[in-house]
């Protein structure tokens, strides 16, 4: 379980990857917070994708490791606040699901591109806890209080087509979901540059 990053004209692609679902492990956020913390530190790489391998973005927390003791200093708080103040545009790319806090991931980056076959939700309330990552901050900022206190009561997984009608995801594609991030990357950094 790892996340690898490779470069797209100038877009670092970071890709989330433990199999099946890409569970986010102390190991794998421990990967991310280091491929991360060197893309933004990197001055050739100009706007970071996320997006997940095996065909999801990512489940959330690893609930297999819930109730082990393992100390560990990278939270998925600290890599969303990490994510949310890096100065590059940030995109995540959602295929599959993207649920808990894989969705609190995706919120926490500049915007956020879905396949039209995606679901992304805050279900934790379905196995009797409350998101803890920033997605009780993070989503009714984006999308109001209502529609955002419906998704956290109910855990539902809100297919693609409605998260972007509600405004939790600025773009739905039927394919190519990474190259359509790696484009809403360049396209901001073009409107950065062409404001200066
Ligand atoms: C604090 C808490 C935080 C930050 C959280 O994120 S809590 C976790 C929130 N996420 C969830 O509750 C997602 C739970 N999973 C699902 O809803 C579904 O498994 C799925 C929609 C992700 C996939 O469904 P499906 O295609 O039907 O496949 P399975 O359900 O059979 O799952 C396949 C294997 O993946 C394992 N899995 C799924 N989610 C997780 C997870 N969050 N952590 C660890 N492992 C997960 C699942 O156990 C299956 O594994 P095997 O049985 O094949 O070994």
């Amino acid at each position: 379980m790892a996340a690898t990053r490779r470069l797209s004209h100038s877009v670092a692609v970071i890709t989330i990857n433990h199999p099946p679902v890409n569970a986010l492990s102390h190991s794998l956020r421990r990967s991310i917070a280091k491929e991360f913390g060197d893309a933004s530190k990197d001055s050739s790489i100009e706007a970071i994708v996320l997006c997940g391998a095996n065909g999801n973005f990512c489940a959330g927390a690893d609930i297999k490791e819930f109730g082990s003791s393992t100390l560990d200093s990278v939270s998925l708080n600290n890599i969303n606040d990490a994510v949310e103040r890096c100065q590059k545009p940030v995109v995540a790319a959602i295929e599959g699901v993207a649920l808990g806090g894989g969705l609190e991931l995706a919120l926490s980056c500049h915007y956020r591109v879905a396949n039209v076959q995606a679901r992304v939700g805050l279900p934790e309330v379905l196995i009797g806890i409350l998101p803890a990552a920033g997605g009780t901050q993070r989503l009714p900022r984006l999308i109001g209080i209502p529609a955002a206190l419906d998704m956290i009561v109910r855990g539902r997984h809100v297919p693609a087509t409605e998260a972007l009608q509600l405004g939790v995801v600025d773009e739905v594609v039927k394919a190519n979901t990474i190259d359509a991030a790696i484009q809403l990357a360049r396209k901001v950094l073009g409107e950065k540059y062409n404001h200066h």
